[in-house]
């Protein structure tokens, strides 16, 4: 049974970067599912590239048969591991059920942990990434703002709905936002 902690939060609140600091500290393995979208779009024969190229771009959310599957091969190629950190899923609907349906009987969600940011810091931080990220333009981010707010908050509130959401807000610098998230891990492993 892989342990999970769901990470949600708008895009650039800071997911990828706290996730980061946990893998190194906590001994949870961070498995983005953007991450991981990105490396199947570029996959040398992957049949999926470009429908995962245009959602992308456009802040859609690629069919959770695609992403579930990849979070799912991930966790089974890392082993016995204390949990995973699965950062930006579930991003809406078809997610949380294609989830339930996958990964039923293998997988414990611990928490969620919900990083919360006002959207223009986020999208200041984003425009600054310098990632070359695809995304990363005023076009996409209004569009990806649109998903989270209209498909991604409402996951969240579903399981504020089970007392499973613990929020940290991230406007504040990493050193701050980290040191928060770190108490919810303690609360959560007394
Ligand atoms: N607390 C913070 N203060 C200032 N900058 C931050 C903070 N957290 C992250 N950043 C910076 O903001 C940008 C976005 O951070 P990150 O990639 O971790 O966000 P994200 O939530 O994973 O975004 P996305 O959903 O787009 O992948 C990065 O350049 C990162 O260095
Ligand atoms: N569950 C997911 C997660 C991500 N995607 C796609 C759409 C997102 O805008 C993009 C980038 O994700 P990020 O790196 O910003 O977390 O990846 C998706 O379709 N489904
Ligand atoms: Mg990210």
């Amino acid at each position: 049974m892989h342990n999970v902690v769901f990470v949600l939060g708008p895009p650039g609140s800071g997911k990828g970067t706290i996730c980061a600091k946990i893998q190194e500290n906590l001994n949870y393995v961070h498995l983005s599912a953007g991450d991981l979208l990105r490396a199947e779009r570029q996959r040398e024969g992957s049949e999926f590239g470009a429908l995962i190229e245009s959602h992308i771009r456009n802040g859609s959310i690629v069919p959770v048969e695609i992403t579930c599957s990849l979070l799912e091969n991930a966790m089974k190629a890392s082993g016995d591991v204390k949990g995973f950190l699965v950062d930006g899923f579930p991003r809406n609907e078809d997610n949380l059920q294609g989830w339930n349906k996958q990964m039923e009987g293998k997988a414990l969600v611990q928490f969620v942990l919900f990083l919360s940011c006002p959207v223009p810091i986020c999208i200041e931080r984003c425009l600054n990434r310098g990632q070359g990220r695809t995304d990363d333009n005023e076009e996409s981010l209004k569009k990806r703002v649109e998903t989270y707010n209209h498909q991604t908050f409402p996951i969240i509130e579903h399981f504020e709905k089970s007392g499973l959401v613990r929020e940290v807000k991230s406007e504040r610098s990493v050193d701050e936002v980290y040191a928060d998230v770190v108490k919810v891990f303690e609360q959560d492993n007394q």
